[in-house]
């Protein structure tokens, strides 16, 4: 059994106006996304802004109302379990932010901090919470000491470290990591990625991973999700979307990808300038009236076209 499944997801928002603020429309911001999680296994979901992927993840973390669809953790439908099991549930369930410098309370001890979620959910002694503190702090590879600094006096990495922290206080299952490292300097991303792999192997957490960049998701996912304005266009393994990408516009997404061998630039550079010109010209007939991708069959036939007309 997985770990989680989420079952055709929508999450619409009302758009409201006039002067009774009326609901006139509503925003779609996921419509039908399907994917499962198994234990240990990081899945990714990519897309650009706008797409989708942050609603999902707030949905699944009951931070945005349901409109339809499943989520089921272990095989419980979180709509329907008890109010007891879902905080046992929700336990299990922690997130990290992208911003490790809003999403931690500047006012607040990182003490005070890390112990947010044991305070919740664990009646742990004065003594007892301080050593579990200290514990995690040295788990995310922080002096046990800075227990009684205030996050400014950290690092970038050092704060998302402090926000993992937090996160895996309860022992969660999955964990909810919502561009993570977007936030940091690109020296600093690689290293605390690495070390969210290692404290993956080493307490058995999955994942679900939320990122613009294909090459960061690239680096740490199984399986990923291609969002596009609420809605999968591609799924797969990891191997199978970067070895044989079927939508262009995850074929666009790859090519964005900035590569690091400069022997490979100008041919990359190349791609770029094909699979750029190919999108424009199809990314029109990429969404029928209603917004529905075509199949990737489809799509497949239409993009032969365009490469024939093309010569
Ligand atoms: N509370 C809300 N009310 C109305 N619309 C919303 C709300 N939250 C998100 N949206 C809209 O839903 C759509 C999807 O947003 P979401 O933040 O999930 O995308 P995203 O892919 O995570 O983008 P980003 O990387 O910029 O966060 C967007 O059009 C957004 O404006």
């Amino acid at each position: 059994m997985s770990l989680i499944e989420v079952e055709n997801l929508k999450v619409h928002f009302p758009v409201r106006g006039g002067v009774f603020q009326t609901v006139q429309d509503h925003v779609r911001a996921v419509d039908g996304v399907s994917f499962s999680i198994e234990q240990g296994q990081t899945y990714g979901l990519v897309g650009e802004s706008g797409s989708g992927k942050t609603t999902t993840g707030r949905a699944i973390i009951g931070l945005n109302d349901i409109t339809s669809g499943k989520v089921l953790f272990e095989g419980r439908d979180l709509a329907t379990v008890s109010k007891k099991e879902y905080i046992d549930v929700r336990k299990d369930i922690q997130m990290i932010f992208q911003d490790p410098f809003s999403s931690l309370n500047p006012k607040k001890r990182v003490a005070d901090i890390v112990a947010e979620p044991l305070r919740n959910y664990e009646k742990l002694s004065a003594k007892e919470e301080r050593m579990r503190v200290q514990e995690l702090m040295e788990l995310v590879g922080l002096s046990p000491e800075a227990i009684y600094k205030y996050p400014h006096e950290f690092s970038g990495g050092q704060r998302q470290r402090i926000g993992i922290a937090r996160a895996i206080a309860l022992n969660p299952k999955l964990i909810i990591a919502d561009e993570p490292v977007s936030a940091l300097d690109v020296s600093v991303q690689a290293q605390v990625l690495n070390f969210m792999r290692e404290i993956q192997k080493e307490l058995n957490l999955t994942y679900l991973f939320i990122s613009h960049d294909l090459g960061i998701i690239r680096h740490m996912c199984d399986h990923i999700g291609i969002m596009y304005k609420g809605r999968y266009v591609e799924n797969g393994t990891a191997e199978e979307i970067f070895t044989n990408p079927q939508h262009i516009y995850t074929k666009r997404l790859i090519a964005a990808i900035p590569d690091s061998n400069p022997r490979n630039r100008d041919m990359h550079y190349e791609n770029r300038k094909l699979v750029k010109a190919e999108y424009d010209r199809l990314e029109k007939d990429f969404f029928d009236e209603e917004g529905l991708p075509y199949s990737l069959k489809s799509i497949s036939a239409t993009h032969q076209v365009a490469l024939a007309e093309r010569g």
